[in-house]
């Protein structure tokens, strides 16, 4: 399985703190975008979830740390004299030094307590009064401290309501500004070249935005404008990288926003909510020269406007499965080895490691392939971690508790003089919450020792990897799909047995995005009408319909043809005078596809040439017009279903023979021509 031999995971060597080396599977694409990022070429990254496109410019992040001369620089805000609503924002290069000690960093502005203080506030008091004036006999003394609540309050009362009520108009009378209010702050402090992560989505995290004042945003009561700059992503990531995910989410204005940016390498500040006093203050645009990174999926490049789009140099793809060879074993088995020790998490045992493999072949669909959909991979490793920790634990504290009998019993027996005090003392030192070493050890606290749990010892075991698989509990659709079966399997009338039957096939499809096999039986029957057509019952999908339209169109060619080489024929067949009706019995759940073309087209010729079909195997495959059977997804799942409902023998297109990876118990039997499954399904004889 691996060119390396070990017993756990802790035999291998530790894996290497440089993040670009972690990367595994992405050769191709770490090169280009590398190449890209070095050149300041800005790119797209696209690609399924979880295939490291977040991790790859995490690592460029830290290769350009050590890269190349960086001059530190900072960017500060100063309000401007002539037009307080357009404050001045500069860029300092170089270290922050004591000349600048003029200048004062943003604080959160104070608001004045609100209404629901108050009124907080005086239910709070009358509370405490009332509590106190119960407690005091002396009529003077509660006379006195009624008096003097009253004064205090009313001074309260009185200051809130001017700060909330009257803040605002005095904040627009001419006022005198402090020297404080017109100290310029900083508002960044760039020291290495930067790597800043922004969801396309968060408008403000991106492109900055002007705080919002209550008190009318004019000193001395308001804060001035240039204490209330936020800068944006897009200023922050200067010199730097900008990498943007999640680009299904941007909306159209960012992205305009985004082009002006790459354009003018600078951007004006402005407030983002026009409710916010925020909304008149803008600032003079603002340096922000940086190498754009995007990430989406495939399809989430539609929602890019074609401008920004032309701007991104590099789109660049990344793959979702790899080649299954020993070299890339070898990178699983690397990519194991970091999760366990970026995460925290146990050791894994050689045969818990090459379940993971044949894990990663499931997830790709195919023998020959590894999934890099690796997050999922990484996701089922903490889960199985989790169960392995858990077991030791809930172990311990049985055996514990197991523990904490006998010797309850044993000091109950030979310490009868003792006083039951004495015995629940004993028992009490059983919790392993008690931490404290007994100062006098006696045999009983020994015992107690050796039953505390041992630290760090459970290890991710085989076990513990397939009761993770076999519960899907890392995917909602799979987890439907297992319960689907097992509440549902029981009263489906799909039995594997030797008695053929007309028209009567079993199909193949799967459950969910995440694949879980079902067998569908399929039946038709052909009445007399005068009305010739085919009838589609519990068919749900528009391909399903579609190529099982076909199917029946290819099956009364064929029967009509005789190029099946079956001479037995309904003697009073005339296809012009009948109707088929196509049944997916007890198909309940949308299915769509065209993997059922094959079965479907072999369940007509059965009806309309009154031949008995086996009822041993299961069948999958796509059809085409000339007869020919073609691949169709989720073999894998497909097979495991035939073999969950008993059946003996599958037949599955020969280009899918290839993805198989489980034969065991089961006959797979792959096919390329329709002409070849006749002898295999109908019982000639
Ligand atoms: N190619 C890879 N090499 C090593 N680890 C990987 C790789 N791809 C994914 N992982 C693991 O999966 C985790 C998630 O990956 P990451 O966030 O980079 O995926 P993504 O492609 O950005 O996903 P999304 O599109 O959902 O944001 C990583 O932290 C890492 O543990």
């Amino acid at each position: 399985m691996f060119s390396i031999k070990f017993n756990t995971t802790e035999d291998l060597p530790e894996p290497s703190p440089d993040l670009i080396t972690q990367v595994i599977g992405q050769d191709e694409a770490v090169k280009v975008v590398l190449s890209a990022v070095k050149n300041k070429r800005h790119a797209l990254l696209l690609g399924d979830p979880g295939v490291g496109k977040s991790m790859m410019v995490k690592a460029f992040g830290q290769l350009l740390e050590h890269s190349g001369e960086f001059r530190p620089y900072s960017i500060i805000a100063r309000p401007n004299m002539k037009n307080s609503e357009k404050p001045l924002v500069d860029m300092i290069e170089g270290h922050l030094i004591e000349e600048t000690s003029e200048i004062e960093r943003p604080k959160m502005m104070k608001q004045p307590p609100s209404i629901f203080t108050l009124l907080f506030g005086i239910i709070a008091s009358s509370l405490i009064l009332s509590y106190i004036l119960n407690n005091l006999s002396d009529p003077s003394s509660k006379f006195a401290v009624i008096a003097a609540i009253s004064v205090i309050g009313s001074l309260l009362v009185f200051l809130i309501l001017f700060l909330n009520i009257f803040g605002a108009t005095k904040a627009s009378m001419p006022n005198s500004i402090s020297p404080a209010d017109i100290k310029p702050v900083i508002l960044y402090e760039c020291k290495k070249r930067p790597l800043v992560r922004a969801s396309a989505y968060n408008t403000t995290k991106l492109l900055g935005d002007i705080k919002h004042c209550p008190l009318g945003g004019k000193p001395p009561i308001g804060t001035p404008p240039h204490k209330r700059v936020i800068l944006g992503a897009i200023h922050e990531a200067h010199k730097g990288i900008l990498y943007v995910d999640e680009i299904k989410t941007m909306p159209v204005d960012v992205q305009d926003y985004i082009l002006t940016a790459l354009q003018d390498k600078q951007l004006a500040v402005s407030g983002r909510n026009p409710n916010s006093s925020g909304a008149s203050v803008e600032t003079n645009p603002i340096p922000c020269d940086f190498t754009l990174i995007m990430s989406g999926n495939m399809d989430d490049v539609s929602n890019l406007r074609a401008p920004l789009l032309d701007r991104i140099d590099y789109k660049v793809v990344l793959r979702n499965k790899m080649e299954n060879n020993q070299e890339n074993r070898d990178k699983l088995l690397q990519f194991i080895v970091q999760e366990i020790k970026n995460n925290n998490l146990r050791p894994m045992t050689y045969d818990a490691c090459c379940e993971i493999v044949k894990l990663a072949q499931l997830l790709s669909g195919s023998k020959n392939k590894l999934t890099l959909r690796l997050r999922q991979v990484s996701n089922i490793i903490k889960m199985a971690n989790d169960i392995a920790v858990g077991k030791e634990l809930s172990e311990s504290i049985a055996e514990l508790s197991e523990q904490a009998v006998i010797i309850e019993t044993s000091v109950a027996q030979t310490t009868e003089k003792k006083s039951n005090k004495r015995i629940m003392n004993v028992v009490e030192k059983f919790k392993p919450s008690k931490k404290a070493e007994p100062k006098d050890e006696t045999h009983e606290m020994k015992v107690v020792k050796k039953a505390v749990p041992k630290k760090e010892t459970a290890i991710i075991e085989l076990k513990h990897i397939n009761e993770i698989i076999d519960s899907g509990i890392y995917s909602m659709s799979k987890q439907v799909g297992i319960d689907y079966l097992k509440n549902f399997k029981r009263y489906k009338n799909i039995v594997s047995n030797d008695v053929p039957k007309v028209g009567v096939i079993h199909g193949l499809a799967v459950l969910g995005s995440d694949g879980l096999g079902d067998v569908t039986k399929i039946i038709t029957k052909i009445v007399k009408s005068k009305n010739p057509r085919t009838n589609l019952l519990n068919i749900s999908g528009d391909l399903a319909k579609h190529s099982i339209t076909l199917a029946s169109a290819l099956s009364k060619k064929l029967v009509s043809d005789k190029t099946l080489n079956i001479t037995k024929t309904k003697e009073d067949l005339d296809l012009a005078e009948h109707e088929i009706y196509i049944q997916f019995s007890q198909s309940y759940s949308k299915i769509d596809g065209d993997s059922a073309t094959a079965a479907a087209c072999l369940s007509i010729i059965s009806s309309l040439l009154n031949i008995p079909l086996k009822q041993d195997f299961c069948i999958t495959g796509s059809l085409d017009l000339n007869g020919d059977i073609l691949a169709i997804g989720g073999v894998n799942e497909k097979i495991n279903a035939a073999k969950e409902y008993g059946f003996k023998r599958v037949i599955i297109p020969k280009s899918n023979l290839e993805d198989v990876i489980d034969t065991e118990s089961i006959r797979v039997i792959a096919v390329e021509k329709l002409e070849e499954i006749i002898p295999l399904v109908f019982e000639l004889n």
